[in-house]
């Protein structure tokens, strides 16, 4: 039997009325739902618009931290979740379309810290508390878990975590002084192999960090940096970057050639040219040039294409070696049949088609 629970969104009277710490979680529980909902919506399409983290940090997000926290605890728990609210039996028709703030919501009633019951899926799911509650009691004792952690482990698919690298901008900080600065923050190590490259913890957020958000370090993996490194663009080159967006190789590239010579950097997709354009101006590089344009109609005998030196290819991939970095591991369809799935494999055919025309292109240079 359903019951019927008290149902009326907050009105900016109630709003006005909590505390500024209950005010930004309210907040942060519906951005975290629209995040949710993006992610959940493109992993079902298996076409993502965004990583959890980019969508997080996007700039329409206010509370950048809260939300991220909120996003991936509620994924981590989504089965658990999804099961309770099953057991418990008291979603309806109305929630079922609001399922992402109810997941959202569930998690922070349940394991979180949503008290209030200001917002109509904080008052609804805060009145049937207590059946969530015996619901997770019943699926822990039919899962002889020992605790909410092993009940998730029961669930769960994990990657273990990776550490948090940081390349320093050589064009706007000496790599010396990033570390002095992030040793105040956490343990930092110099990477063995790329001398641009830092090492820190695994889960040190940066992302309000002011090293960050003025172009002196850029929060980037170890494998994306080592592309522009084995290159070992002189000086002078004149360069090439074929499929540039976001830019975190162009720019890499602008630190290694200490902003001499040319870059030019080719993207096909409007809005991804619109990050690029942020990248390289947060970088403070002078000497790359932008190209809004499909690389494979770029001829190799024409200028500026005829000086190029040195090509840098990455083309579109499947994402799939990033996958514990972009937090897919949380999501539903990362299971060990996921690469079985038919539209998975027609996707990545098509991927393996177009980067074979790209290298096939980029030898024709
Ligand atoms: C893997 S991403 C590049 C990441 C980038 N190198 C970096 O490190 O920030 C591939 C990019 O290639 C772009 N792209 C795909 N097809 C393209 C084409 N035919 N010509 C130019 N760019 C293309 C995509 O829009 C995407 O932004």
């Amino acid at each position: 039997m359903r019951s019927s629970a008290p149902s009326a969104a907050a009105s900016k009277a109630d709003i006005r009325r909590l505390s500024n710490a209950e005010r930004s979680a309210y907040f942060a529980r519906r951005e975290a739902a629209k995040v949710l909902r993006c992610v959940l919506q493109g992993d079902a399409r298996r076409r993502a618009v965004g990583s959890v983290k980019s969508l997080v940090y996007s700039p329409s997000v206010r509370n950048k931290r809260a939300t991220f926290a909120l996003v991936c605890q509620t994924l981590k728990h989504l089965p658990i979740i999804k099961q309770i609210l099953e057991d418990a039996d008291i979603v309806n028709s109305k929630w079922k379309r609001k399922e992402d703030l109810l997941f959202i919501v569930t998690y922070d009633v349940l394991f979180g810290q949503a008290k209030q019951s200001i917002g109509d899926a904080e008052k609804f799911l805060i009145h049937h508390k207590i059946k969530l509650q015996s619901a997770l009691e019943q699926l822990l004792s039919r899962k002889k878990a020992n605790g909410i952690d092993e009940l998730t482990a029961i669930y769960q698919t994990g990657d273990a975590p990776k550490p948090r690298y940081v390349r320093v901008n050589t064009l706007k900080l000496d790599i010396g002084y990033a570390m002095l600065e992030l040793d105040k923050l956490t343990k930092v190590q110099k990477d063995g192999l790329l001398p641009d490259l830092l090492i820190l913890p695994a889960g040190t957020d940066l992302h309000d960090h002011p090293l960050v958000l003025n172009g002196s370090v850029f929060m980037q993996g170890k494998a994306s940096c080592m592309v522009a490194a084995a290159l070992r663009p002189e000086p002078g080159w004149a360069v090439l970057d074929a499929c540039s967006a976001p830019g975190n190789k162009t720019v890499h590239l602008a630190a290694l050639m200490r902003d001499e010579g040319e870059i030019i950097a080719c993207e096909l997709n409007e809005q991804r040219v619109n990050r690029l354009e942020d990248t390289i101006r947060l970088s403070g590089a002078s000497n790359i040039h932008v190209v809004h344009g499909d690389f494979l109609n770029l001829t190799p005998s024409v200028h500026p294409y005829n000086k190029v030196q040195a090509i840098l290819l990455d083309p579109s991939c499947s994402g799939s070696g990033t996958s514990a970095e972009r937090l897919d591991h949380l999501l539903p369809s990362y299971t060990a049949g996921h690469a079985a799935d038919g539209t998975e494999i027609a996707r990545l055919n098509k991927l393996a088609a177009f980067q074979k025309k790209a290298l096939t292109h980029a030898l024709s240079y």
